[in-house]
C-alpha cells in the first residue's frame, strides 16, 4: 500500500478570475494519475495542506516530515503532492530525516489540474509506480518529474514554466519511469537522518547573495536581524567581493556560521581565490560542495538545531557522506 499525502500546488490548480488556485482534493488527483497507466497498487489518500508551494513555511514543512515518518510505518512507500516552487526544499528536509528503505517520492506539475493538456497525471502515476516498485528501495527521497526520478538531495527547480522543470546538475536522475515501466540506473548516497524529529522549528539562517560590487550591508542587516547562521551565495567556485570577504572572515572569527554556495546553479565551490573564498576557507567557513543554497540553508539549520559546537565538522561529515564533497 502506498500513502499519497497531497498539499497543493499546480497539480491541484484550477484557473479563476484571481489567478491559479489551489482546489483539487488529492482523490481527484488520483483518480486522473489513473487513466494514465494502469496502476496496480493499493492507494491511501490524506489531503494534509492545499496551498501553493509559496505559502509553505519550515514549521510546516515539519509537520509533514513527522506525518511523512507515521505513513511510513504503515506503507511501502510514501508520495506527496507539492508545488514545484519549493519543492526542492521539502525534500530535501525530508532527506535529512529519512531513515527507512522505504521510498519517499514527491511530485507535481507545471500546469494546472484543468489544463488542455497538463502534466500533473503522468508525473503523479510515475511518482506512484516509482514508490510502490522494489527498484526504489534504498532510494531514499525522490522527485519524480517529467519521466525522471531525481535525488533530492542536490536537485533544484531549473526551470520556470518548462515541463521538465527540475535538474540535478552534478547527479543526473537516478532512473526513469515511461512506457516500458519502472528503471533503476543508480543509488544515490544516502547520509544518516540528522533533522531533530521533535524540532517544530529550525534556527535562523539567511542567505546572502554575491554580485557586481556587493558591499557588507546585507551581511550585517542579517546579522542585526539574528541570523545564527549566513549561507554565502557566491560568485563562480565560491567567490566573495573583499568587503563581504572582510566582513565574513570577522563573523567566522567571532564564532558565526558560515557556509559558501556558488550562484552559477551547477557544480561544486572550493575556496580558490585569495582575497575572497581561499581567506574563507582558511578562516572556518564550508564550503556546500553542489548543494544549492535553498538546501545548504537547511542542512545549516538543522545542524544549529542542535546547537553551534562542532558546526563545521558536523556539516561537512554530512556533506561527505551525501557525496557532495569528496
Ligand atoms: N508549478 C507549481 O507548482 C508552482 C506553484 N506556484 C507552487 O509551487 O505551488
Amino acid at each position: 500500500m502506498i500513502t499519497l499525502l497531497a498539499t497543493g500546488g499546480t497539480i491541484a490548480a484550477r484557473r479563476s478570475a484571481r489567478g491559479l488556485t489551489v482546489g483539487a482534493a488529492g482523490a481527484e488527483l488520483l483518480e486522473r494519475a489513473r487513466t494514465v497507466w494502469p496502476l496496480e497498487v493499493d492507494v491511501v489518500v490524506r489531503d494534509v495542506e492545499g496551498v501553493d508551494s509559496s505559502a509553505l513555511t519550515v514549521p510546516r514543512v515539519l509537520r509533514l516530515v513527522r506525518t511523512v515518518r507515521e505513513a511510513l510505518v504503515t506503507s511501502d512507500g510514501v508520495v506527496v503532492t507539492h508545488g514545484t516552487d519549493t519543492m526542492e526544499e521539502t525534500a530535501f528536509l525530508l532527506a535529512l530525516g529519512h531513515d527507512t528503505e522505504r521510498a519517499v517520492t514527491l511530485t507535481g506539475s507545471q500546469r494546472p489540474f484543468d489544463d488542455a493538456a497538463p502534466d500533473g497525471p503522468r508525473n503523479l502515476a510515475a511518482a506512484l509506480a516509482w514508490a510502490a516498485s522494489p527498484t526504489s528501495r534504498g532510494t531514499g527521497v525522490t522527485i519524480a518529474f517529467a519521466d525522471a526520478v531525481l535525488p533530492a538531495i542536490g536537485t533544484h527547480k531549473a526551470k520556470s514554466l518548462g515541463l521538465e522543470a527540475f535538474a540535478a546538475p552534478t547527479r543526473g536522475p537516478l532512473g526513469h519511469v515511461d512506457e516500458t515501466g519502472v528503471r533503476r540506473h543508480a543509488r544515490p548516497e544516502l547520509p544518516a537522518p540528522i533533522l531533530p524529529m521533535d524540532a517544530v522549528d529550525l534556527p535562523r539562517v539567511t542567505v546572502v547573495p554575491q554580485y557586481l560590487g556587493a558591499d557588507a550591508a546585507a551581511v550585517e542587516a542579517a546579522v542585526r536581524d539574528g541570523a545564527e547562521g549566513l549561507v554565502v551565495a557566491g560568485f563562480g567556485a565560491g567567490n566573495t567581493t573583499p568587503p563581504v570577504t572582510a566582513v565574513l572572515v570577522e563573523l567566522l572569527g567571532a564564532g558565526l556560521p558560515v557556509v559558501v554556495t556558488s550562484r552559477t546553479g551547477s557544480g561544486a565551490v572550493a575556496g580558490l581565490y585569495a582575497g575572497g573564498g581561499a581567506d574563507l576557507a582558511a578562516a572556518g567557513a564550508v564550503m556546500a560542495g553542489d548543494l544549492s543554497h535553498w538546501q545548504a540553508r537547511l542542512l545549516l539549520a538543522a545542524v544549529l538545531a542542535r546547537g553551534r559546537e562542532g558546526w563545521a565538522g558536523r556539516v561537512r561529515d554530512w556533506l561527505g557522506a551525501a557525496g557532495a564533497t569528496p
